[in-house]
């Protein structure tokens, strides 16, 4: 192992990370509850302000992976749309089968330039995340109960609310809705046959009802659904603590632009034409596990220097002063401030590797371990 390995994989510098992690978070956190006024003057300022605090915190683990870990992140595209992806808005369609596929959807938002900005259809459990759930508040990210009775009006109304949004967003749908676990598939299959839709081989079958929502709400608003099929070179199973550790993955992405007015207005053909998409993207996944890679030209873009200068932004910040009062610590000589300081960081290392574990499939929900039905 070399040296910068070794260095990375100490666990004293993880707790260093998640330190300026934490109070950056929170100080950020602060910042945009300070924003709260500013909605009444000027909307527009007001969420241009939030996308920037935003872009804080989520460059932070950006930049974890693509500068602490190195992971190369490849982008497999035709050359017409690539010139679009940034300068427009647009519905994105992404498998969930990774830990960290959020965090490649944010590196590639980074290097589009629209990190800030980014929304997803998220379960409402993650509002409740500190830092990432409370940094989302304010950036309007819609989030849902995974309940079609009530997710139909309050998912529409945020979607709506999107209308006069100030800059470029990229709106993720996951709609299989869960990660994709073995029992999740089975019984995902049995619901697929019933209603005799071919099965699928490396997706669960989507949820069609929110992908629908959202077209329809964004229609006039977003240019296009960004079709993306992530997957990582080698079988691997990426995740948090790997990158933490220094760990390098290589993740590609096959993204298809489709215009969003192709897209069939009426629910039934809507719905159709999802799980179609859905058959393609796992033809897509065969075609990787035969040949290693996604059908079409590369055409990467490169990393930007932005989340690094933030992160280093931060760091000298924070740091400097965690010195001091380490120092102080020491030289005090008490025993009950040591004993409680150590408390502190033992503390916060449990709240932290609680946080981490909501990004872990093994501690994920049980939302699709069985058949659900809607009365309606
Ligand atoms: C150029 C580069 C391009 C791209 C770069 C890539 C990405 C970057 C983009 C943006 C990044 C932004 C942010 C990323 C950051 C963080 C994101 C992190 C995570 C958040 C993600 C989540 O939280 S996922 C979970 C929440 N989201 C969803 O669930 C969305 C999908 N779900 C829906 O749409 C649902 O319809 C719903 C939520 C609106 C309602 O849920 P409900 O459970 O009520 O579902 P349905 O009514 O749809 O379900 C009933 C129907 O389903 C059938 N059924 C029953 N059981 C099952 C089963 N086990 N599996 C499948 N289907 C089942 C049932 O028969 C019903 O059928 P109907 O025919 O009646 O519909
Ligand atoms: C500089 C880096 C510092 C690292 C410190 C890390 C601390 C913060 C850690 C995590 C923040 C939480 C991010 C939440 C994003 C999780 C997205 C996700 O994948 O959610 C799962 C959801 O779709 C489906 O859930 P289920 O499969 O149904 O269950």
């Amino acid at each position: 192992m070399g040296l910068v390995r070794l260095l990375k994989s100490q666990f004293v510098l993880h707790l260093l990370i998640i330190y300026v992690f934490l109070v950056s978070g929170v100080i950020v956190n602060v910042l945009q509850l300070c924003t709260l006024p500013l909605w009444l003057v000027s909307k527009r300022f007001a969420r241009k302000v939030n996308i920037r605090l935003g872009y804080c915190i989520m460059s932070q683990m950006v930049a974890l992976l693509e500068w602490w870990s190195a992971t190369e992140c490849t982008l497999y595209t035709d050359p017409e749309s690539f010139p679009l992806y940034g300068k427009e808005n647009a519905v994105v369609v992404l498998n969930h089968n990774f830990e960290i596929d959020f965090l490649c959807g944010w590196t590639f938002c980074e290097r589009f330039g629209v990190l800030g900005s980014s929304k997803v259809l998220a379960k409402k459990e993650l509002a409740f995340v500190p830092i990432i759930g409370w940094m989302w508040y304010f950036l309007e990210i819609v989030f849902c109960k995974r309940k079609w009775e009530d997710d139909r009006k309050t998912v529409a109304k945020s979607i709506q609310n999107l209308h006069d949004y100030p800059e470029n967003f990229w709106f993720l749908l996951h709609c299989e809705g869960t990660r994709f676990t073995p029992k999740k598939h089975e019984i995902s299959m049995q619901v697929a046959e019933s209603k005799g839709i071919p099965k699928l081989k490396y997706h669960l079958l989507p949820r069609t009802k929110g992908f629908w929502l959202t077209v329809q709400n964004l229609r006039g608003n977003a240019a296009a659904v960004y079709d993306s099929t992530l997957n990582f070179r080698n079988n691997e199973s990426p995740t948090l603590l790997g990158l933490m550790s220094g760990r390098k993955y290589h993740a590609d992405l096959y993204v298809r632009r489709i215009p969003l007015d192709t897209i069939p207005e009426d629910e039934a053909e809507c719905a159709a034409w999802l799980h179609k998409l859905y058959q393609e993207k796992d033809s897509f996944q065969e075609h990787y596990a035969q040949t290693g890679r996604f059908p079409g030209p590369i055409k990467s873009p490169s990393r930007r220097p932005w989340s690094l200068i933030n992160w280093l932004f931060w760091s000298s910040l924070l740091l400097y002063p965690l010195f001091l009062l380490f120092v102080q610590l020491i030289s005090s000589g008490s025993m009950l401030t040591i004993v409680s300081s150590v408390a502190l960081c033992v503390a916060v290392s449990v709240g932290s590797r609680w946080m981490i574990g909501q990004t872990e499939i093994d501690r994920g929900s049980s939302y699709g371990n069985k058949v659900s039905v809607n009365n309606h």
